[in-house]
């Protein structure tokens, strides 16, 4: 078993056999068996964005590998913290980075909190991420509200809902046509609009990365209907609709994909992360005022 992960799961499994209703619950048990709040909102925070996480009062904090069966963070800029306490006065669980399949993991455990939440009672799961740009008409540094996924990896084995199928988190066939809440984001556009932030709204391409994208592969999500391309969210989106909770997603813009043939200009993780880290207060903010609303 290689050092970065714990336990007793196979990261290596595909289908979600592996995470059985009893493991996951054993999971939510333990974190649950150490906290007095109930939190019904779940945050998860992408890249640069874990700020967010030191936003949160009364902070109970528990690093990945303190948790059993829980995955390890190792991409830069996702600590690896899984928090619980209040924003805004309201409870709260917040995961201060993600899993992203390129790691190592198939989505099957990238999407593995996902399910925690769930049986913690989470209602409300807000997720955030990175992205590239893929509107012409977007600039660095925006918010886009994620209106839909386009997932080409999802339509292969990497789908994490393949394998059995337990009841207890969702049905067999779930619809998909319905993910990211209207009613959710029209809160948050409101939001924005009182605070006077500029807000975009798109549908999120998802690839596995780590590579970047080729000028083709770019061109081919943009006829495909992205706005945004990352390299997590959709995963995660998925399993909570299929889980039956609301799903909220908010990408930000950390830089444009490059679209031109022979351009010198190239993305990097370094700038990813540095823009993340700039526009992170806006974005902190906006969710800080938002979870007032979604503790229904
Ligand atoms: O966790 P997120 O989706 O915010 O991370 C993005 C996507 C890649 O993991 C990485 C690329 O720089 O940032
Ligand atoms: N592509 C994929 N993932 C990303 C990007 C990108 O351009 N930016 C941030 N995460």
């Amino acid at each position: 078993m290689s050092s970065l992960f714990v336990n007793h799961i196979n990261i290596n499994a595909i289908t979600n056999n592996e995470f059985t209703y009893d493991r996951v619950k054993n999971i939510s048990d333990w974190i649950l068996n150490r906290v007095d709040l109930r939190p019904k909102i779940a945050i998860v925070c992408g890249s640069g964005l874990g700020g967010l996480g030191e936003r949160v009062q009364d902070a109970r904090i528990f690093p990945y590998e303190e948790i059993p069966d829980f995955p390890r963070s190792t991409v830069v800029g996702h600590k690896g913290n899984l928090i619980v306490g209040k924003l805004n006065e309201i409870p709260v669980i917040c995961m201060q980075g993600r899993f992203h399949s390129y790691e190592g993991y198939s989505n099957a455990l990238c999407t593995l909190p996902m399910k925690v939440f769930k049986l913690m009672g989470v209602q409300t799961v807000l997720l955030t991420c990175a992205a590239g740009g893929l509107n012409q008409s977007f600039k660095v540094g925006d918010i886009m509200l994620i209106k839909d996924h386009v997932a080409p990896l999802l339509w292969t084995l990497q789908n994490p809902l393949i394998g059995h199928n337990d009841e207890r988190f969702g049905p067999r066939f779930p619809a998909c046509n319905n993910i990211y809440k209207k009613n959710l984001r029209d809160i948050f556009r409101s939001i924005a609009e009182e605070k006077q932030i500029e807000l975009q709204e798109g549908n999120y391409a998802y690839l596995g990365g780590p590579n970047y994208e080729t000028v083709t592969e770019l061109k081919a999500l943009i006829q495909m209907g992205g706005d945004a391309v990352g390299a997590s969210t959709a995963n995660e989106a998925l399993v909570a609709s299929y889980c039956g909770m609301n799903v909220l997603a908010i990408a930000l813009i950390t830089n444009k994909a490059v679209i031109e043939y022979d351009s010198q200009d190239f993305p990097c993780h370094e700038e990813v992360i540095q823009i993340a880290n700039q526009k992170a207060c806006v974005l902190q903010e906006l969710v800080t005022e938002l979870v007032k609303f979604l503790d229904f």
